[in-house]
């Protein structure tokens, strides 16, 4: 055997994107020259998930479940694929929420391989080189984040990349987009977590976060070689904090097929199943008072959906903002707040409207006292504050109002507003709970944007949308809302989420070509074809 034939057999071994490991057929072996790299035994795809299901359910937590699931990932990525794929349920709470927090958290710690671009803020001049590598000449979808608000941790500098990668293995197995098309990147910008700083094994770069003029120059020419490199490319804003992530979207929107997804995303999967859940509650939305408790990115992102799903039930804006109350870490938010920012502005109460109001609170108006006036049949969390949704505030709330709607939506479990068995408790079982992380309770619903984001990625890139609008997040959360009924859950249950993907690719195709975002009536935007297009993990 020639040197170049066992360099090239070493090659095919150690990339995760050509390696099958033991499932190499004899063929294969005599081609390539893998006698003796691998023992003589020859498996199947499905033999090898269940050596690798074995091993995983062997390890002692869930922090190196997702750290053995990670090195698969980075070995074979077929096997990690179809391993994720053979049962979502098990393998989402370990890839995803919860799990992927502490991925993020001890990030530097089992730290092996590259996956994804770390683009450093000292390697600024660099971002076009980077980007030139052949590998990435097939990608379709990046997701992208700056670590700087991860879930509900915070700042995890270089080790919110952690994300990125978690969102695009969902993105291959709910959407099907193969592992080649993606890449998950990490605008390194520095970290004002000072622990990370002072931890020797940070792997991130040591200095205060970059902000203001350079941190806008930076993503600027990140954004320009993107759009330069990978014209068409679908990129997906993740777990930026909230004056970054507003800005950005705001900004290149229109420059490039981009969405935020805990703005955007987060908006679609509540709006989509609070419908579900306001047919169930026999109430319409628009009759409905709704308190939104943390009014940040995703929570202004819910407020502005939900004024629109209610304009389309008959009301006009003004009377939408007057179904919903914002809290935030200074309480309810008022227009006369010295420093509103621009998304809450909108959201903002008149102090007049609560001169009469009676409150416990006394430099602020709390949660409580909030409920105690507003009596909300809605009450909504997406604020990272452990059990804010207190015994006190959810009892309130449920007397009076027969199906009290909860969804504490913080993620991971260690920052959601409460535990749905204690939200049970407090109701005797009346409340309709959605959270946005998995809990073994039955009966409440996984209210996450993964419902959304494959879905929406997926269909504007069949239709070869121009853009992702407003109106795309509002069809698919329409199409979202129509999905449950059938398995008597608000939403579909997680194993039917490559499905949920299709038919909400679907709705927002469409509905670019409606809106004029993309060519009408293409081929490759009707069901079959984008099912057809859909990759399921399998060896070529
Ligand atoms: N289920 C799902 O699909 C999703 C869930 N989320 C979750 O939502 C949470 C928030 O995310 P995101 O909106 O992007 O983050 P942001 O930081 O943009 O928003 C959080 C908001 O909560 C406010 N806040 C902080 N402390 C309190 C408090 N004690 N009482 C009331 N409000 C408070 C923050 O104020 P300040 O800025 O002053 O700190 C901020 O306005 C995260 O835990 C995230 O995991 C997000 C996206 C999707
Ligand atoms: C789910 C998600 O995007 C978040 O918690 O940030
Ligand atoms: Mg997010």
């Amino acid at each position: 055997m020639s040197p170049n034939l066992h360099a090239r057999a070493r090659a095919l071994l150690s990339d995760p994107l050509t390696n099958k490991g033991t499932a190499f057929t004899e063929e294969e072996r005599d081609l390539f020259g893998l006698h003796g790299l691998l023992p003589p035994h020859v498996g199947t795809l499905e033999s090898q998930i269940v050596r690798r299901r074995r091993a995983l359910e062997e390890k002692e937590n869930d922090f190196q479940r997702y750290a053995f699931l990670r090195e698969l990932q980075d070995s074979n990525e077929v096997l990690f694929h179809a391993l994720v794929q053979s049962d979502l349920p098990r393998m989402l709470p370990l890839v995803y929420t919860p799990t992927v927090g502490d991925g993020c958290e001890r990030f530097s710690e089992i730290w092996r391989r590259t996956r994804g671009l770390f683009l450093s803020y000292p390697n600024r001049e660099r971002i076009d080189e980077i980007l030139a590598d052949p590998a990435y000449d097939k990608v379709k979808v990046i997701v992208v984040s700056d670590g700087e608000r991860i879930l509900g941790l915070g700042d995890q500098g270089a080790g919110g990349m952690g994300i990125p990668i978690g969102k695009l293995a969902l993105y291959t197995a709910c959407a099907g987009i193969h592992p080649s098309e993606v890449l998950p990147i990490l605008l390194d910008l520095g970290t004002d977590n000072h622990a990370l700083r002072e931890d020797p094994l940070y792997v991130g770069w040591r200095a205060p976060r970059v902000r203001g003029a350079e941190y806008d120059a930076f993503v600027e020419r990140f954004v320009e070689a993107v759009d330069a490199r990978f014209p068409g490319v679908l990129l997906q804003w993740e777990d930026f904090a909230g004056k970054n992530a507003y800005d950005l979207l705001g900004r290149y929107r229109d420059r490039l097929l981009s969405f935020n997804d805990d703005i955007q995303g987060t908006a679609a999967t509540t709006v989509g199943t609070l419908l579900a859940a306001v047919r169930r509650t026999g109430k319409a939305l628009a009759d409905q008072r709704i308190v939104l408790f943390g009014a940040g990115a995703a929570g202004s992102g819910v407020a502005e959906m939900l004024v629109q799903a209610m304009m389309a039930q008959g009301l006009d804006e003004t009377a939408a903002r007057t179904r919903i109350w914002a809290v935030d870490r200074d309480g309810l938010v008022l227009s006369d707040f010295p420093r509103l920012p621009p998304q809450q502005r909108k959201l903002a109460r008149d102090p007049a409207e609560i001169a009469d109001w009676d409150v416990d609170g006394r430099n602020l108006v709390s949660l409580h006292d909030v409920i105690a006036n507003v009596r909300p049949t809605v009450l909504i969390g997406t604020s990272g504050q452990k059990n804010a949704f207190d015994e006190r505030c959810v009892r309130l709330m449920a007397d009076g109002v027969e199906r009290p709607v909860i969804f504490p939506l913080s993620n991971p479990v260690s920052r959601a507003e409460a535990h749905p068995e204690d939200l049970l408790d407090w109701t005797d079982g009346r409340a309709v709970v959605g959270t946005g992380s998995p809990f073994a309770t039955p009966g409440i619903t996984q209210v996450n944007n993964v419902y959304i984001f494959p879905g929406v990625g997926l269909g504007a890139l069949a239709a070869r949308a121009r853009g992702v609008s407003d109106g795309m997040f509002m069809a698919a959360a329409r199409r979202l809302s129509e999905l449950g009924g059938a398995t008597g859950g608000l939403l579909p249950p997680v194993t039917d989420l490559r499905h949920v993907a299709l038919e909400v690719a679907v709705a927002v195709a469409r509905c670019a070509q409606e809106e004029g975002l993309a060519g009408a009536g293409s081929e490759a935007t009707t069901r079959d074809a984008i099912a057809a297009s859909m990759w399921a993990a399998a060896y070529d």
